[in-house]
């Protein structure tokens, strides 16, 4: 077995989680919650499926041969949210705006956390999950999950989960349970730097796996170009570099684009091999956030005035409107838009921080 972090934190006190969308994320994290120590609910979009999901005590559609542990309670939405102390929305991006506006006629206490699992951008506007959560319910209630968690791995052997919120003691709470239930799990305070990084992954992985058959340099440009163009989407929101660098950014952009499994990828490989994206979703049975996502993405960049000639050509292979021919030499022949100069005060303190570390490598031990 690998290392499991310490277990050394308190008891969340019999605090209930509900967790709204019964897929394989949802389910795995609401497996996890329990373990964690929440009184949890997975709450399921039928009738039928909760009764299913109550009788097997697995979710054998999306989650095959995980047990349920015995104090998972499954329910269906219906069944409303009065008792939940922290809600977490376990439901794919294109579904999160009809969730979203439901969650208040649906009980939602008037201090439950939401916390948006979702690495996707939210039609009609490719809003940022948190950004439509943050205006209904203000940011001290709002937190969102990242990096790399494939679901069915993180509830065997572990993940490496990012739980950010603008409320530290938020993000800190959601971590604390993680890591009660044996996985990694690190605060943030950077929420949107962490919902755009998973929105780059995802992207970049559907680019590099349409791009692979083409040459391996042509797959990497295209992931490297498309994560540096929503870096400037991120940080003209205020998106700090360690999300983008980090487990949320980089770490699930390596898990994503090396994943077997992973269905973001697998959906670029088929449009590489000249499926239409319309026939992708039936054929792959999950949810492929890139496809929906790419091009509210491209629209959104082009509004921030952001560069970005490798989102928008990929938008362009999704719609069939660019061969993939086209896309291939797109990535290859692109130039990034030269660094900025760095500003006099920048200079200054990059000089501060290298006297810092050269002073520090002189000291003894
Ligand atoms: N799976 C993974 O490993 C990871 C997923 N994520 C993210 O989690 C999010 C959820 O994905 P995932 O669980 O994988 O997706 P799945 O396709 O496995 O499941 C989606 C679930 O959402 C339900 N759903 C869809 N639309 C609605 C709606 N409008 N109202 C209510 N329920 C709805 C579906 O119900 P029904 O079955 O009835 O269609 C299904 O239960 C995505 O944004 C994904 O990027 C993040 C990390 C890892
Ligand atoms: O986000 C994920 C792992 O961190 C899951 O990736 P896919 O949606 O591509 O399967």
């Amino acid at each position: 077995m690998p290392p499991r972090p310490q277990l050394t934190i308190p008891s969340p006190g019999g605090r209930r989680a509900v967790v709204l969308g019964a897929g394989s994320f949802g389910t795995a994290v609401a497996v996890l919650l329990a373990r964690g120590g929440f009184r949890t609910t997975l709450q399921t979009r039928s009738t039928e499926q909760a009764e299913r999901l109550e009788t097997e005590r697995e979710n054998a559609a999306y989650l095959p041969e995980v047990q349920f542990p015995r104090e998972l309670r499954v329910e269906p939405m219906s069944a409303g949210l009065s008792r939940a102390d922290y809600v977490f929305l376990g439901v794919p991006s294109r579904g999160l705006s009809q969730v979203i506006g439901n969650l208040q006629a649906t009980g939602l206490p008037a201090r439950t956390p939401v916390i948006s699992m979702a690495k996707g951008l939210v039609p009609p506007d490719g809003l940022a999950p948190t950004t439509l959560l943050n205006q209904a319910f203000g940011v001290d209630r709002v937190a969102c999950l990242g990096g790399p968690a494939h679901a069915r791995e993180m509830v065997t052997e572990g993940a490496g989960l990012v739980a950010a919120s603008s409320n530290v003691k938020l993000a800190a709470a959601i971590a604390n349970v993680f890591m009660r239930a044996g996985v990694v799990c690190e605060q943030s305070n950077d929420p949107v730097g962490v919902e755009l990084s998973g929105v780059a992954k995802n992207a970049a992985s559907l680019a590099a796996g349409a791009t692979a058959g083409q040459g391996l340099n042509a797959a990497g440009a295209a992931a490297g170009h498309i994560f540096a163009e929503v870096w400037r989407y991120a940080e003209r929101q205020g998106g700090k570099p360690e999300s983008m660098i980090g487990l949320a950014g980089t770490g699930d952009l390596v898990g994503t684009a090396l994943a077997p499994q992973s269905r973001n990828r697998r959906a670029g490989e088929l449009l590489g091999q000249g499926v239409p994206a319309s026939e992708i979703p039936a054929r792959i049975g999950q949810a492929v956030e890139a496809l929906d996502m790419v091009p509210l993405l491209a629209t959104a960049l082009r509004r921030a005035h952001v560069e970005a000639p490798v989102t928008t050509a990929l938008h362009g292979l999704i719609s069939g409107e660019l061969p993939l021919d086209e896309w291939v030499a797109r990535v290859r022949a692109t130039v990034p838009p030269p660094a900025v100069r760095d500003s006099a005060f920048r200079r200054a303190v990059a000089r501060m921080r290298r006297h810092q570390v050269t002073e520090s490598l002189k000291r003894p031990d």
